[in-house]
């Protein structure tokens, strides 16, 4: 892993990564960037037009595309939800990244997120939030290196406890 890595923030939708993404690429002074906005900049159409257009799995492919196309370091990485369903994404953005976690229970992301159908989700179109919950979970905590518990935290203290957490990294963890 190159000296500055990446911090790469993954989790369901409504666990913050694009809020907190931005707050935490101001205060460490990195260049933020967002893969959805990546994927609209280059389809140039929104995630949901895709999703209505050419079905999930095509959004999948366009962001599996999208993430290994990313050549930089230094950066704060706010991915989509989605992210994590690609094996070789995720690799390639663990080589030069340090992947975060951003854990919320279902009943917070409930709370925080209304727009499910117009938000670009990439599920099934018969399969419930609760499911998809499930069905990721397993994917977040294997390719995380770092797991934040966002509950009942707002997004500074989120930011807070990020970087509590990068300080207590090891060089070696750092530049693995
Ligand atoms: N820690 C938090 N506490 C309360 N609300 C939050 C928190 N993090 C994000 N939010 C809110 O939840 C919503 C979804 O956040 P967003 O950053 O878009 O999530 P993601 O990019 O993971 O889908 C936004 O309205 C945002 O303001
Ligand atoms: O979880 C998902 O299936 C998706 C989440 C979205 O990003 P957020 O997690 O930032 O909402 C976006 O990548 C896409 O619409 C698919
Ligand atoms: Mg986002």
């Amino acid at each position: 892993m190159q000296k500055s890595p990446n911090l790469v923030l993954i989790g369901m939708p409504g666990s913050g990564k694009s809020t907190v993404g931005v707050i935490l690429a101001k205060q460490l002074s990195r260049p933020y960037l967002d893969s959805d906005i990546l994927i609209q900049l280059t389809e140039k159409r929104s995630l949901q037009e895709i999703v209505d257009q050419d079905g999930y799995l095509v959004l999948r492919d366009i962001e599996e595309r999208v993430l290994l196309g990313i050549q930089c370091d230094n950066h704060v990485i706010a991915t989509g939800g989605s992210a994590a369903y690609s094996e070789q994404a995720m690799n390639h953005l663990r080589h030069n990244g340090i992947v975060i976690f951003l854990d919320a229970s279902l009943d917070t992301l409930r709370r925080r997120i209304h727009n499910y159908d117009t938000r670009g989700l990439a599920k099934r179109p018969e399969q419930s939030f609760s499911d998809l919950f499930q069905e990721r979970f397993e994917l977040y905590t294997r390719y995380a290196d770092i797991t934040i518990d966002c509950n009942d935290t707002d997004q500074e203290q989120v930011c807070q406890t990020i970087v509590a957490r990068l300080e207590g990294l090891t060089d070696h963890d750092a530049q693995r």
